[in-house]
């Protein structure tokens, strides 16, 4: 492609290794590529993201795009809402890195061996419910800013944890900080966690065709699918009380062919429990080419064991 390709992004250290790896992906296609730093509202905000609501990170690149100053976006694929954005379209999803949640603890702990009364900070209600519900007596502390930020309120003995996306963490380079990659059976990650999204301009199919055949990973779409299909049938946007977590696994067919399907497992709040305490789960299979019906029925099955309806402005 003659032109060069402008790619948005928001300029904190997270998203410009994030938009560096699909500007290196494209650039070794041959294609001349520019980056373009565009500030959004959640980057200058301290108020915490349930208050500012879903979308302050995502709009301000979106609106570069369908003004045509960028070509290119990419998300933390979490952050984007479920409800799809007119002339807008999602153009790769590459693969993903760990899902998982990790806790960064001081002195090396892990959860189980941080004492009752411990301080762990977290700005995600999802984190905040999950992490209650495993009854450790853990004191949980409302925190927000950028990773380093967070990372060091526990080097400078102001809280005793943290908890962060382990893919956040391995793209700045600090993953080796982490003192317990949290297993999902205590800690569902947020719906595509660990993922990104490439959006473009509905209608522009070069980028369109050249996002999807270099950067696009099926497997990563279809898990996010099925994960992102459960929370938009909760009606929560990406902080609210919901993990989900989808993975390719290999399964026996009627004639006993080994054929790929989808495992979904959920989470969410029980309803009327303002404090969120409360945690239902559910899993569920189904056939690799199901994932948005997988992803409601669990939604569903979720609802009959008490789960809260998320409704009103997604937060
Ligand atoms: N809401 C903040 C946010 N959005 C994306 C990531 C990085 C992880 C990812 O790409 O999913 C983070 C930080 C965190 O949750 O620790």
């Amino acid at each position: 492609m003659s032109r060069v390709i402008r790619i948005g992004t928001r300029g904190s250290k997270l998203a410009l290794a994030q938009t560096g790896t699909i500007a290196d992906a494209l650039r070794a296609t041959g294609a001349e590529v520019e980056l373009v730093t565009v500030t959004t509202p959640g980057d200058k905000s301290s108020a915490p993201i349930p208050t500012i609501g879903v979308g302050v990170f995502t709009s301000a690149l979106r609106e570069a795009l369908l003004r045509e100053e960028v070509d290119v976006i990419v998300h933390s694929y979490k952050d984007l809402p479920t409800k799809p954005e007119p002339g807008i379209t999602l153009a790769a999803v590459p693969r993903r890195e760990d899902p998982r949640d990790a806790l960064i603890a001081r002195d090396g702990l892990t959860l189980g061996e941080l004492p009752p009364g411990s301080t762990v900070g977290t700005g995600s209600p999802r984190r905040t419910a999950q992490l209650r519900a495993l009854g450790l007596g853990l004191e949980i502390v409302p925190i927000r800013g950028n990773i380093d930020t967070r990372m060091r309120k526990v080097s400078d003995g102001e809280l005793d944890a943290v908890v962060l996306a382990r893919a956040g963490l391995a793209r700045i380079g600090r993953a080796e900080e982490i003192t317990e990659t949290l297993d999902p059976i205590q800690m569902l990650p947020a719906p595509a966690q660990g993922a990104l999204a490439v959006e473009c301009r509905t209608g522009d199919v070069d980028i369109e065709h050249l996002l999807g055949s270099t950067v696009d990973d099926e497997g990563t779409r279809a898990v996010a699918t099925a994960e992102r299909a459960l929370l938009a049938a909760l009606e929560a946007g990406c902080s609210a009380p919901v993990g989900a977590l989808a993975e390719i696994v290999e399964d026996l067919d009627a004639e006993g062919r080994v054929v790929e399907r989808i495992s979904l497992r959920g989470t969410a709040a029980v309803e009327g429990d303002g404090d969120a305490v409360d945690m239902v789960r559910a899993s569920a299979l189904a056939d690799k080419h199901e994932a948005e019906q997988l992803g409601r029925t669990l939604a569903a099955e979720l609802l009959d064991l008490g789960a809260g309806a998320l409704s009103g402005p997604a937060q």
